[in-house]
């Protein structure tokens, strides 16, 4: 097993964000415990690990949304203190993992709705990478599938022209064929942005990360490239649940 290295500080200046020394709160637990994190720009990063590890809550506290400490810095500023909506505002999207997709309205009000206040959307882009939504436009988001769905709310965190893209486990529960549409999609939108992803998959998280950062009880213990990871098999069984060969990523 390769020795832990979460810095690789020497291969990359640019980085469009990171975070150090995180901590956060989820009423009295103490979740995060002191999470550091190096983002490259318009590189993939995706953030592996067993259950209840600490990824949501990671990407939560990147939004403002649970309480917390430590320094996080975006576009050269630190937005740890800052509160959402101004985080959101500088130019970071988010697709939750729960999809955040309103069932009662159509396709049409959902991108609507997703547009934010002052900003030029992408609606060209959005069409260009999901077809299928551009037939839906008035049909209720209620009626889409699962990945139709998921593809709904990745165009609502793509719609905006954002420096950062936060993506939380984009292929849970989804059927394999419907993975391998997720994940295409999700190559062709990370050469427009920096995406930091939650993947549960490991042949997804091969596929698409130039790193993966590994987290364990609420800190990253390692970040490797992804390929050096993916040959770890002994830090793939120490650190992780997932299995290393999973159809539904397979080109
Ligand atoms: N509202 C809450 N109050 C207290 N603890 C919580 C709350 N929500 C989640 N937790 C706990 O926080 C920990 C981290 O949860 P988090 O969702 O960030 O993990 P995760 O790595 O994303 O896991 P998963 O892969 O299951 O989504 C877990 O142990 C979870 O039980």
């Amino acid at each position: 097993m390769s020795p832990p290295d979460t810095s690789l500080s020497r291969e990359e200046p640019d980085l469009a964000l990171e975070l150090a020394g995180v901590h956060a709160y989820l009423g009295e637990s103490h979740i995060l415990q002191g999470v550091s994190l190096r983002v490259p720009r318009h590189r993939v990063t995706v953030l592996l690990g067993r259950n209840g590890v600490g990824k949501t809550t990671t990407m939560r506290a990147i939004l403002g949304l649970v309480r917390r400490t430590g320094r996080i810095t975006f576009a050269g500023a630190d937005i740890a203190g800052e509160e959402t909506h101004d985080i959101v505002a500088r130019g970071i999207g988010y697709v939750p993992e729960d999809r955040d997709v309103f069932h009662g309205l159509t396709v049409g009000e959902n991108l609507r709705l997703a547009v934010r206040r002052g900003g030029q959307p992408r609606h060209d882009l959005v069409f260009e990478l999901f077809p299928e939504l551009k037939k839906r436009t008035k049909h209720l988001a209620g009626t889409l599938s699962g990945g139709q769905q998921q593809m709904l709310s990745l165009a609502r965190g793509l719609l905006n022209d954002n420096e950062l893209l936060l993506v939380d486990e984009p292929t849970k529960g989804l059927a394999p064929v419907v993975v391998r549409e997720v994940v295409e999609v999700l190559e062709r939108a990370a050469g427009q942005t920096t995406v930091l992803m939650v993947e549960q998959n490991l042949a997804v998280a091969r596929r698409l990360a130039d790193h993966i950062a590994v987290m364990v009880d609420g800190a990253v213990v390692l970040r490797e490239p992804a390929g050096r990871l993916a040959e770890d098999d002994g830090a793939v069984r120490a650190y992780l649940s997932v299995g290393s060969a999973v159809s539904g990523a397979s080109s």
